[in-house]
Order: structure tokens, then C-alpha cells, then sequence
């Protein structure tokens, strides 16, 4: 019987789990990306931050070739993705992206959300399918909602429900674009919630994020992209808390809004809301 892959596999491996050499990307004439070097750890999580259009996203899409890198170069697992003789559909089952929308399909139940992809995608059996769907939803806290339809679901359960989809297919690292951007704030925190256990699991993660508080408390590393480069990286603490290029300073005080810090009834310490 297929097996799904554990969620980390500690046996394995010598060299960084996502290895960024030297990435371009244009779109026409707009060099979005200006040259990125980056490694991530197994097992590491590193937030991306920075000013709206700084190429988060575009970065976070290189790494599963969503885009194709105008130069440079990409590994996920010591394979590179960017070898034109790759094959890239399996390169890209060991990458889980969950996106600012869900993407669920809306006219199935949410246990066949899961089961689908996995069957079409993997060629999984219906009852392995159906058993690694169910693992999954009680990962994210959902058991009870699997035979729901999404529109039955709340924005944050959604959200669930495609980060339950996305670990079905057994990844080895998860891509976070920006996850909880489109969550009422309310419901933001029980997704960071369920990131923060998969974190806690040892799951390598790269989120680009507006969370500073998630970025805080569970990010190993921050790396803060301005302009199509990293302008600084290093623990939460230094680069959130104390950053030492003026560009993230500045950056910081703008989401960070002090007004907002010493408000009445603010406690002084982690960061204010909104922006989270
Ligand atoms: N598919 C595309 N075609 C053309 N231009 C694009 C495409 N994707 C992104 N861009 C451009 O690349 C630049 C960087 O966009 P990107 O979404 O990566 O930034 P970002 O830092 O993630 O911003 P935000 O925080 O607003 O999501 C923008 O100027 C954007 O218009």
C-alpha cells in the first residue's frame, strides 16, 4: 500500500530543504525579482515580509515554479527544479501551497476536496485516500465537518480545509501565501493556530505573511524583501524587534502602528491589530 510521507523525515538530509541561487524574475519589462539567495532548513520556518509589491509572492511562486525564474536557480530537496529535464509535476507533489484563497471546489463535500487530488494526483486508492483525508481533517480540527460543502464553512474553516487538502498529499515543505489576508479577524487565529502545530511538528514552512505576531512567536527567521531583494534576514527578534536596516524600520513602523500600541487597553508588549 502507498504511504503517505510523514510530515518530516529527520533521516534525511544533509544539504538546506529549499536551496534559492541567484533569482531573477521579470514580467516584461518590471525586474521583480533582483537577485535571491536563500536556504531553508528542514524543519525550518522562515516568514518573507515586506512592503506590497516587493515580490513575495512572485518569490514564494518561484520556489514550486508556479513562475519560471527569469534566471537562477531552485532546489526543494536537493532536486533542482529549475533542470529543464526535471519532472516537474513530481517535484511539486513534495510542495504544498496554500494560497489567500482556499481554491476548494465548491460542489463536493469537503472529505472528496481532499480525496480528489489525491486520487487524480497520487492514484491513491479510494479507502487510502479516504484514510489519509480523514488524519488530515482531524489534524486541522475538522472531523466533524467532512461531509459539509465549503459554502457550509467559515472563511477560517475553509482555510482549514485547503491546508488539510494540501498535507493529503504528504508534502515535505508548505508554502503559505499570505493565509490569513483574506480571514475576518476573527478567524485568523484559528489558522495561524493550525500553522503553528505544523510548525511545532517540524514541517519546513516558508509564509509570506502580514501576521507579525505569528512571525514573532514562531518564525526561526525573518527575512524582510524590499525592491526585489532581501534586505535583511535573521531570528524575529533582531529583524522584527530590532531591525538594522532604516528600510525595515521603516516598514515596521508602518504596520506597526505605535497609536494603535498605546492605545487604552493595549498591554505594551507583541503587536498591535490591525494591521496583525
Ligand atoms: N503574473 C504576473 N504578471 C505580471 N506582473 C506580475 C505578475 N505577478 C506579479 N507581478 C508584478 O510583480 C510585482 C511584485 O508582485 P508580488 O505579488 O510578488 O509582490 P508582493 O510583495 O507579494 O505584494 P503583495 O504584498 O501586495 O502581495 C508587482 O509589480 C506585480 O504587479
Amino acid at each position: 500500500m502507498q504511504q503517505e510521507a510523514p510530515a518530516v523525515d529527520t533521516t534525511a538530509t544533509d544539504g538546506p530543504e529549499i536551496e534559492i541561487r541567484g533569482l531573477h524574475k521579470s514580467f516584461g519589462a518590471n525586474h521583480v525579482l533582483r537577485g535571491i539567495d536563500l536556504d531553508i532548513a528542514r524543519g525550518e520556518v522562515v516568514c518573507v515580509i515586506g512592503p506590497s509589491g516587493s515580490g513575495k509572492s512572485t518569490l514564494l511562486r518561484c520556489v514550486n515554479l508556479l513562475e519560471e525564474p527569469s534566471e537562477g536557480r531552485v532546489f526543494v530537496g536537493g532536486t533542482e527544479l529549475t533542470d529543464p529535464d526535471v519532472d516537474i509535476d513530481a517535484v511539486r507533489r513534495r510542495i504544498g501551497m496554500v494560497f489567500q484563497q482556499f481554491n476548494l471546489f465548491p460542489h463536493v463535500s469537503v472529505r472528496e476536496n481532499l480525496v480528489l487530488p489525491q486520487r487524480r494526483v497520487l492514484g491513491r486508492n479510494k479507502a487510502e485516500a479516504e484514510a489519509v483525508a480523514r488524519k488530515n481533517l482531524a489534524r486541522v480540527g475538522l472531523s466533524d465537518k467532512s461531509e459539509a460543502y465549503p459554502a457550509q464553512l467559515s472563511g477560517g474553516q475553509q482555510q482549514r480545509v485547503a491546508i488539510a487538502r494540501a498535507l493529503s498529499m504528504g508534502p515535505e515543505v508548505m508554502l503559505f501565501d499570505e493565509p490569513t489576508s483574506a480571514l475576518d479577524p476573527e478567524l485568523v487565529g484559528e489558522v495561524l493556530a493550525v500553522m503553528r502545530v505544523l510548525a511545532g511538528e517540524g514541517m519546513t514552512m516558508m509564509v509570506v505573511t502580514h501576521e507579525m505576531s505569528f512571525a514573532r512567536e514562531v518564525a526561526d527567521r525573518v527575512v524582510f524583501m524590499d525592491g526585489g531583494v532581501i534586505v535583511e534576514q535573521g531570528p524575529a527578534a533582531q529583524v522584527v524587534g530590532d531591525p538594522l536596516e532604516e528600510r525595515t524600520r521603516s516598514f515596521l513602523n508602518r504596520i506597526l502602528d505605535p497609536a494603535a500600541a498605546e492605545a487604552p487597553g493595549a498591554r505594551g508588549e507583541g503587536p498591535p491589530a490591525p494591521p496583525r
